[in-house]
């Protein structure tokens, strides 16, 4: 309930009595030794409403709970109005209360269903309509470069979030890429990024999507300009700008202003979110990519896990029940991150993508009713693709000091089968084996048989895994895009979840205005030749040394 700190609700303060009183007789060896019941009572399956053949297992059994546990976060959860605060997005109401705004990305993949009459809601099908025509022009050849040349190149110029949802769902989806149109990303403000993306480009065939909510990110304008820039340089004549540039945007001044045609804009609304936009105009380089029939299937996806959100008993709401377990570790046990650790390939970008997602949306300190708050809120998200994570960070997860919830990810089915598989079925020995590591670990008697009689003290001491670190596994048939699409909304909600709970706004980012403005100010200062003046003397020292050096 807005005006209530999280750890005020009856059930965190069980919810701390429980982990004072109990935490240490929470052993995962001995729960399920206890209960040969207890993957049964642990697991959910999802099924998409509208694609039978979507569906998505979650085993949450390796965690430090029990059912009394479980009953009592999700009591937490609702005491926190979760589900009156679920119904009033959903409904359109302006729950973004800083910015007094709805929070609609449902809207962008209702197909219509939703009824809510929140401006620019009537506009998604349209606007869907002019990205099938757009794609279905483009991938077909009927849109033609200004040589006439097919296009075969297309550089998405956007940061955040209009850069990483697309980039992670082009990479998870290569399967169904049109695979003589590249896709090509620019993000960052350093001109290596642009540099090196187009340097080996043809402009007669290269298309460039100016992907920027507000249209007014120095990185995005900055990189749009240069782009403008290098294609004029070959094509010479401004009036070609039209058949290579194209905008999404919410701002149709600024976009007619840098001089893209309004027939090349692609609308979306200040009720999306940045973090939250793939699903609207920000997902055009993705329907160029898989064609817009597969980009309607992942926004179907995402409409079908919206559904499985809104409709489902909290205790078999998948959103709900990785926000419960994720609460324990993160406000209980003390955690600070969460590991999404995807054995797939195709999902290397997915950590990257949340972590926009779930930090920018509850890296926050101060509550809706504007208090600050007296527990943790955000993890940090991090993560890598299996099997590279085990050769790289695992030895801190599995024999470090700290605990680190993570959620390991993957499809039963390959898109590659090589050898008959024998790839896959090596990968997913490793999903399976790795939270079976992690759980039970290896006990200092299990090490001493193993190392023999003439090991030292130390070394059998270092060989011994604790074990009893918690996990969750998701597990599904194949990564296709509606598979991918009620992936994604599934971690969308349980951050809404989270984010309710902690009682923070959790689609504003005023975390991120500060440095840019200090940025604007010293910009400002090193392009003259008087010193820099209004610094602490660490800022003045560094940009002193920037200037005694600098070559350009
Ligand atoms: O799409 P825009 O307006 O260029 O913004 C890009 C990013 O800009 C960042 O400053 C915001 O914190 C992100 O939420 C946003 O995605």
């Amino acid at each position: 309930m807005v005006g209530t700190l999280a750890s005020d609700y009856p059930a965190w303060k069980k919810l701390q009595e429980v982990y004072d009183n109990e935490h240490k007789n929470l052993v995962l060896k001995d729960l399920f030794a206890a209960d040969p019941e207890r993957f049964a009572k642990f697991h959910r399956e999802y099924t998409a409403s509208s694609n039978p053949a979507n569906t998505i297992l979650l085993d949450f059994s390796k965690n430090l709970i029990t059912e009394p546990i479980l009953a009592t976060l999700l009591q937490l959860i609702r005491e926190s109005g979760l589900e009156q605060v679920r119904d009033s997005m959903f409904k359109g109401e302006h729950i973004n209360t800083s910015e007094d705004r709805a929070v609609l990305h449902v809207a962008l993949r209702s197909f219509g269903e939703l009824d809510t009459t929140e401006a620019g809601v009537s506009e998604v099908l349209p606007v869907l309509q002019h990205i099938r025509e757009f794609s279905d022009a483009v991938r077909s050849g009927a849109w033609t470069g200004y040589t006439g040349k097919p296009i075969r190149a297309i550089v998405n110029i956007g940061i955040g979030g209009s850069d990483l949802g697309p980039v992670m769902v082009t990479e998870a989806l290569k399967p169904y890429a049109k695979r003589d149109l590249t896709p090509y990303f620019v993000s960052n403000v350093d001109g290596t990024h642009i540099a090196e993306t187009v340097r080996d480009l043809d402009p007669e065939t290269t298309l460039f999507i100016i992907a920027s909510k507000t249209f007014t990110t120095q990185e995005t304008i900055t990189n749009a300009e240069s782009a403008r820039d290098w294609f004029l340089k070959t094509a010479g004549d401004k009036k070609h700008v039209a058949k290579h540039f194209v905008a999404l945007s919410t701002n149709e001044k600024a976009v007619t202003a840098f001089g893209i045609a309004k027939e090349n804009m692609f609308g979306f609304w200040d009720w999306v979110g940045g973090r939250y936009s793939l699903w609207s105009a920000i997902g055009l380089s993705i329907a160029l990519v898989i064609g817009y029939e597969r980009f309607e299937e992942l926004l179907k996806g995402a409409r079908d896990m919206d559904k499985h959100f809104l409709e489902t008993p909290l205790e078999n709401n998948l959103p709900v029940l990785l926000a419960a377990v994720g609460l324990w570790y993160n406000d209980f046990y003390g955690s600070q991150t969460l590991a999404l650790l995807p054995y797939d390939q195709y999902l290397h970008k997915f950590a990257d993508y949340f972590q926009q997602g779930d930090m920018e949306s509850n890296g926050k300190f101060v509550t809706k009713a504007g208090q600050r708050v007296d527990y943790q809120t955000g993890p940090i998200i991090w993560g890598a693709a299996g099997t590279n994570g085990q050769h790289s960070f695992y030895q801190l997860v599995h024999q470090g000091t700290k605990l680190i919830p993570a959620d390991f990810i993957a499809p039963t089915t390959t898109h590659n089968p090589l050898r008959g598989s024998l790839h896959h079925r090596i990968l997913l020995s490793n999903f399976f084996a790795q939270p079976e590591a992690l759980a039970f670990g290896k006990t200092e008697e299990q090490v001493r048989k193993e190392v023999g009689p003439n090991a030292t003290e130390a070394l059998i001491k270092s060989k011994v895994f604790e074990g009893n670190r918690p996990s969750n596994s998701i597990i599904f048939p194949l990564l296709t895009p509606s598979a991918l699409g009620s992936l994604i909304a599934l971690y969308e909600h349980k951050i809404f979840t989270q984010g309710v709970v902690w009682g923070i706004n959790s689609f504003d980012q005023m975390g991120v205005e500060l440095g840019k403005v200090l940025a604007k100010n010293i910009l400002a200062q090193l392009g003259k030749p008087e010193d820099v003046v209004g610094h602490d003397s660490s800022t003045t020292g560094l940009i002193h040394y920037y200037q005694k050096y600098r070559k350009e």
